[in-house]
C-alpha cells in the first residue's frame, strides 16, 4: 500500500518566497545594471542547468514545464526588446502576445497534470510530440491567417464574464482558471513539493502576463523565479527522498546520523520499539502493520520536552533530546508510552485488504474498520563519562531497550537500571 502523503506548508514555502520575490523585484521600474544583466541570462541558464538537473533526477514533467515557460519567455522577450528599442510594438505583437497568453496556461496545465511514466524516454518523446504538434498547427495558422486567428481569439467575449481588471483576452483567463483547478487537484491528490511549486509557478505566470509590456523587468524576473521554483522543488524532493522516511514521514536514519554529528555535550537518546510487532503483522497483515507504524510515528512526533523522533529502521524509532538530561526527558517518554498504549487506532478497511481469498477469509473481521492498539518499549541513555560518543549512547539505549523487553515490555527503562535491579519507571496496568 502506498503511504498517503500529507499536506505541508513546507511544500509551498520555497516556491512562495521565490514567486513573491519575483513579484516584488519584477514590479520595480529600475534595476541596477548588474541585475538587468543577470535576469537577461537567467532564464536561459535555468533552462540548461535546471533542465539538466531535473533530467538527472528523471523529472521529465519539470523539464517540460521549464521548456514551456522558456518558450513563452523567448517569444515575449523578442517582442519586449523591440518595443523597448523602437518605442512601438512589432506588427505581430498582438497575435504573438494573445497566442502565448492562451497556449502557456494550456500547455503548462497539461504538463503539470500529466503523470510521469516509468519509461523516461517514452515520456519525453510523448510530451515533445504534443508540444511540436500543437505549436506546428498554431504557427501554421498564425502565419497563414494572422487576422483570422487574432479575430477569433479576441471575438470570444462574454460580457457577463468581463471584469475591468482583465488585461488578457477572456479565453486566456479561462485557460488559466482551468489549469489552476487542475493543478490544485493534482496537489490535493498527491501533496508533493513539485506539485506545490507548479501550482504557485502558474500564479506567478498569471501575475506576469498582463505586465509584460507595462513593467520593464516583469517578464525576465518572473520567468526566472518560476523556473527557479520548478527546479528547486526537484531538489526539495531529492532531499526528502534522502532524509525522510517515506512510510511514516519522520526523518530517517540518514537524517539522524547527520544530526548526531552536530550534537553538543548534553543529550539524551531513546530507542523505541513496537512490542510483538511480528505477531501483529502475522495476525493483521503487513499493510495493517504499516498503518500502525504510521500511527505510532504520528504519536512519537508529538513527544514533548523538545524531543525529535526519527525512524531508525523497521519498527524501531529514536527520540533525540538535545541539551537535556535524562531526568528532564523521562516524564515525556513515559507520557508518549502511555499515549500509545491508550491510543485506539482506527484501521482503514482498504489498507487491510488481503491479497487472496484464503488470506481474506483468515483475516476477515480481524482488523478492517476496527480499532487496535499496540504498546512500545523504550530504552533511554544519556551522554556521560561512560558513554561519550553518540554511537556509545545509542548502544547504551539499545541495552536499556533490551532490558525493558526482557522485563515484560510496555515500559521505559533507563540505561543502567537493570544493573541496579531492573526498576522500571512507571507503568499503568494493561
Ligand atoms: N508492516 C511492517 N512491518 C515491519 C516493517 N519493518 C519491520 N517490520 C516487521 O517488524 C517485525 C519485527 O519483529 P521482531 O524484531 O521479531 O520483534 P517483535 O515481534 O516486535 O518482538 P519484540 O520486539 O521482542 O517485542 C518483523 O516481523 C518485521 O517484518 C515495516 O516497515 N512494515
Amino acid at each position: 500500500m502506498r503511504p498517503r502523503a500529507s499536506y505541508r506548508v513546507s511544500h509551498f514555502l520555497p516556491p512562495l518566497l521565490l514567486v513573491l520575490g519575483g513579484g516584488v523585484v519584477g514590479s520595480l521600474t529600475a534595476l541596477s545594471d548588474f541585475f538587468i544583466s543577470l535576469f537577461n541570462v537567467l532564464p536561459t541558464l535555468l533552462l540548461l542547468l535546471g533542465g539538466a538537473f531535473c533530467s538527472a533526477y528523471g523529472r521529465v514533467r519539470q523539464v517540460a514545464l521549464l521548456l514551456v515557460v522558456y518558450l513563452a519567455y523567448y517569444q515575449l522577450d523578442t517582442q519586449v526588446d523591440y518595443y523597448q528599442a523602437e518605442g512601438v510594438v512589432r506588427e505581430d505583437a498582438g497575435l504573438v502576445f494573445h497566442l502565448v497568453s492562451l497556449l502557456l496556461p494550456m500547455l503548462y496545465g497539461l504538463y503539470g497534470c500529466w503523470e510521469e511514466r516509468t519509461h523516461l524516454l517514452q515520456d519525453f518523446v510523448a510530451r515533445g510530440a504534443v508540444l511540436l504538434a500543437l505549436l506546428g498547427v498554431v504557427v501554421a495558422l498564425g502565419s497563414s491567417y494572422p487576422d483570422a486567428v487574432l479575430g477569433f481569439i479576441g471575438k470570444v467575449h462574454w460580457s457577463w464574464l468581463h471584469g475591468s481588471w482583465m488585461r488578457l483576452v477572456q479565453l486566456a483567463y479561462l485557460a488559466f482558471a482551468a489549469a489552476l483547478v487542475a493543478l490544485m487537484l493534482v496537489y490535493w491528490r498527491q501533496p508533493r513539493p513539485q506539485h506545490a511549486a507548479q501550482l504557485l509557478g502558474l500564479l506567478g505566470v498569471l501575475w506576469m502576463m498582463p505586465k509584460v509590456f507595462m513593467l520593464p523587468h516583469a517578464l525576465h524576473v518572473m520567468s526566472s523565479m518560476v523556473m527557479l521554483a520548478l527546479t528547486a522543488s526537484v531538489a526539495h524532493e531529492a532531499y526528502q527522498m534522502a532524509f525522510r522516511d517515506e512510510l511514516t514521514g519522520l526523518p530517517g536514519r540518514r537524517a539522524l546520523n547527520e544530526r548526531l554529528r552536530r550534537l553538543g555535550r548534553n543529550y539524551v537518546l531513546a530507542m523505541t520499539d513496537v512490542d510483538h510487532f511480528k505477531k501483529f503483522n502475522d495476525t493483521y497483515g503487513h499493510d495493517v502493520g504499516d498503518q500502525v507504524l504510521r500511527l505510532v510515528a504520528s504519536r512519537l512526533r508529538k513527544v514533548g520536552g523538545g524531543g525529535k523522533a526519527y525512524r531508525y529502521g523497521g519498527e524501531e524509532f529514536t527520540i533525540l533530546f538535545s541539551g537535556k538530561t535524562m531526568d528532564e526527558c523521562m516524564p515525556h517518554l513515559e507520557a508518549v508510552r502511555q499515549a500509545i498504549e491508550q491510543y485506539q487506532m482506527q484501521l482503514r478497511d482498504q489498507g487491510a485488504r488481503p491479497k487472496n481469498d484464503d488470506a481474506g477469509r483468515a483475516k476477515r473481521g480481524a482488523a478492517g474498520g476496527q480499532s487496535v492498539s499496540v504498546t512500545i518499549s523504550i530504552g533511554v541513555a544519556e551522554r556521560d563519562a561512560e558513554q561519550r560518543t553518540p554511537e556509545e549512547v545509542i548502544k547504551a539505549a539499545d541495552q536499556a531497550l533490551y532490558s525493558a523487553k526482557s522485563a515484560g515490555r510496555n515500559r521505559v527503562f533507563r540505561h543502567g537500571e537493570n544493573r541496579r535491579g531492573a526498576v522500571r519507571v512507571k507503568r499503568t496496568p494493561a
